[in-house]
C-alpha cells in the first residue's frame, strides 16, 4: 500500500469569495504506518481526509492509492468518523456485516468476518445488541470493526475519539494502538490533539491554517511497543511540546 498526495490544492467558492482550504499539500503513507495530521481549527484537516476518502474532489493535484487515482469512495479506504455512524435499526453484528454485504460477500462469510472483527474489538458479547445499548467508546469500537471488516488498504480516521470523555479517549487510544499492531493495518488519522498524535503515530504532519499547508513532517521517536506509561516519560513530553510550540508559532503568524 502506498498513499501519495501530490501538489494538492482545494478551494471552496463561498458568498464571501474563494476560500483556499488546502494549498500545495504533499504527503505519503506507507504500508503498515500510523500517520497523524494535526493542525489548528480551519487548517483543512477534515477537507483533506474527505478528499482522500473520495467524498470531495481536489481543485488541482492528485491523490493515489497504489498508483490508482482516487476518483470517489472505494473499498480500498475504510472510514471512521467522529460522530457515531452506526445504523440504529441494525444489531451490532449486522452493522459490521453491512459493508461486506455491499461487497457481495456470502452470508456465511459475512457472519464469520463480522464475528472475527467483533472479537478483535472485544465486543463479541454485544453482537445481538443495538447501538443505543452501547456507550460512546463501544460504538466507536464497532465503527472500527466495521471499517476493518472490509479489509481496506488504509483506514482513514477523522477525530474518532473527539466526542469521548478523557478517560474513555485514553482507553480507546491504547486499544487502537493494540489493534494496529495486531492487524498490521495502515492508518491515516486527523486530530487536533497533539498528545494523541504523538502517542499513536510514527509520523505527524503539522498543518498551518488559512491556507492549510504542511508546515512540518515530524518523525515520532518513541518505541513501537509503547503503552500509556510512555505519556509520563520526558521523551513523550519533549516530542509533544515540540509540536505544540510549532502550532503556537504558526498561529502567532496568522
Ligand atoms: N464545503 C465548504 N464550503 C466552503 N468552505 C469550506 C467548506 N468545507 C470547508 N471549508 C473551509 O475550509 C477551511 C478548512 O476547513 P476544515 O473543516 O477542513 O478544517 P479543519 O482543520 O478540519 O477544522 P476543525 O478542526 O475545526 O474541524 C475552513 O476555512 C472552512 O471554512
Amino acid at each position: 500500500m502506498h498513499l501519495e498526495i501530490s501538489n494538492l490544492h482545494k478551494e471552496f467558492s463561498t458568498k464571501k469569495g474563494t476560500v483556499v482550504a488546502l494549498q500545495d499539500i504533499n504527503m505519503h503513507v506507507e504500508r503498515g504506518e500510523f500517520v497523524c495530521v494535526v493542525g489548528a481549527s480551519g487548517s483543512g484537516k477534515s477537507t483533506l481526509l474527505r478528499l482522500v476518502a473520495g467524498l470531495d474532489f481536489p481543485t488541482s493535484g492528485e491523490i493515489t492509492v497504489d498508483d490508482a487515482i482516487v476518483a470517489g469512495p472505494g473499498e480500498d479506504r475504510g472510514m471512521v468518523f467522529q460522530r457515531y455512524t452506526l445504523y440504529p435499526w441494525m444489531t451490532i453484528q449486522k452493522n459490521v456485516e453491512f459493508g461486506l454485504k455491499l461487497l457481495g460477500i456470502s452470508r456465511n462469510k459475512r457472519r464469520e468476518e463480522a464475528s472475527y472483527y467483533l472479537s478483535i474489538v472485544g465486543l463479541s458479547d454485544f453482537a445481538k445488541s443495538y447501538p443505543k445499548e452501547l456507550s460512546g467508546g463501544m460504538k466507536q469500537r464497532v465503527a472500527i470493526a466495521r471499517a476493518l471488516a472490509t479489509n481496506p488498504k488504509i483506514l482513514l480516521m477523522d477525530e474518532p475519539f473527539g466526542a469521548l470523555d478523557i478517560q474513555t479517549k485514553e482507553n480507546m487510544q491504547q486499544f487502537l494502538l493494540e489493534i494496529w499492531r495486531r492487524t498490521g493495518c495502515t492508518i491515516l488519522m486527523i486530530t487536533h490533539d497533539v498528545r494523541e498524535a504523538v502517542f499513536l503515530s510514527q509520523r505527524v504532519y503539522v498543518l498551518s491554517a488559512r491556507p492549510g499547508t504542511v508546515k512540518e513532517e515530524i518523525v515520532i521517536e518513541l518505541p513501537s511497543d509503547r503503552d500509556y506509561q510512555i505519556k509520563r516519560q520526558p521523551i513523550f513530553h519533549q516530542q509533544a511540546d515540540r509540536i505544540v510550540d510549532l502550532l503556537r508559532s504558526i498561529s502567532a503568524t496568522v
